[in-house]
């Protein structure tokens, strides 16, 4: 069937759900075009299909096609923002990686040299299912990219930087101290949101600290509020060059059932939606929403929360100078002189 999509500045937008109904044909995110029916894209999303590295319930390899499927009802003007994404800058789906589902090295490998692949014309990425495993791999990318460590903003219940499990170095709760190790992270911009709940110990916050994390928990963005949270960040941040992961468990299990590591006391879909609003400006070289697990999903709630995180992050990103863009403002430039 023919796709009737919306087209803006050139840019092509999703299929246009008021001529054809946003529950047909096969998913995409936001119903974007892929990537192979757009010449270039400065911003992509791209699916992880995988989970090994999981320590407890499984199923975040379904993550990223739930994800496309809770975002059919996505429209293409965000209000809170008053933002079109999908006008301001060309963005597409590039669909799934393909990664060994059973060796977690070569799929690490695999997900790092992808996410090197999308951005090598200077594309912003934009990474959705998956475990937090591959957290890793895309914080290799953008450092690479970035030419230098990045600044990370962490969404999660856990802290995420635990050392090993069974032996294993390379899994769920251990990305960002593997990504320390490494040199990968800028340790004076670093943040933890959201987490909560037991610990192995004190010596898990003591580690954390001396990586050069900073934390604020769930209780205090429900002490301190939205506003003070975004401040303290943005602070921290400054513009350097930023990764953004979003462990969707970072919202309490009413706003989020569907994973695979749930904590009482989470924080609600608005206050983590309102808290990526207040970042618009920061210099976003990646991001992920991870840890999506349809099979403990119900009626899309998680779905459809991680399908609104990534499209107030897409929004962020679009708004940021691509490769492209820096080119189309020297030719103006170059043009105006003349
Ligand atoms: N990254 C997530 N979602 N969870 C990590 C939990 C690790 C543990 O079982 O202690
Ligand atoms: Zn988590
Ligand atoms: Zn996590």
């Amino acid at each position: 069937m023919h796709e009737l999509r919306i087209e803006e500045n050139g840019n092509l937008g999703p299929i246009d759900s008021s001529r054809i109904p946003r529950f047909a044909g096969a998913a995409t995110y936001a119903r974007l075009p892929r990537l192979d029916q757009v010449e270039r894209a400065d911003v992509k999303v791209v699916g992880v299909p995988f989970d090994a590295g999981v320590s407890y319930r499984p199923g975040a390899r379904f993550g990223a096609n739930h994800v496309r499927e809770a975002s059919r009802l996505l429209r293409p003007y965000n209000p809170a923002l008053d933002a079109s994404p999908f006008a301001n800058a060309q963005v597409a789906d590039a669909g799934d990686m393909a990664v060994n589902p059973f060796n977690i090295h070569e799929a690490i490998e695999t997900i790092q040299q992808n996410a090197l692949d999308l951005t090598a014309d200077g594309a912003r990425l934009l990474s959705i299912g998956g475990d937090h495993t591959i957290a890793l791999p895309l914080l290799r990318a953008a450092s690479e990219r970035a030419g230098g460590p990045v600044a990370l903003l962490h969404f999660d219940a856990h802290l995420d930087t635990w050392d090993t499990y069974f032996g294993a170095e390379y899994t769920h709760g251990t990305p960002f101290r593997r990504a320390f190790e490494e040199g990968i992270l800028d340790t004076d911009a670093l943040s933890h949101v959201g987490t909560r709940g037991p610990l192995y110990g004190k010596r898990d916050l003591e580690d954390d600290r001396r990586f050069g994390f900073g934390i604020v928990t769930s209780s205090d963005v429900y002490y301190q509020g939205v506003r003070e949270t975004v401040a303290k960040l943005r602070d921290r941040i400054g513009t350097r060059p930023l990764y953004i992961s979003v462990d969707i468990d970072v919202l309490d299990p009413a706003h989020a059932p569907g994973t695979g590591t749930p904590e009482a006391g989470g924080i609600t879909s608005r206050e983590l939606l309102e808290i990526l609003r207040g970042l618009r400006g920061a210099n976003i070289v990646g991001a992920d929403v991870v840890e999506v697990s349809p099979a403990y999903d119900h009626a899309e709630i998680t779905g459809v929360a991680a399908s609104h995180v990534a499209y107030d992050l897409v929004t962020l990103m679009s708004e940021l100078p691509t490769a492209r863009s820096g080119r189309e403002d020297a030719a103006r430039t170059t043009a105006g002189a003349q």
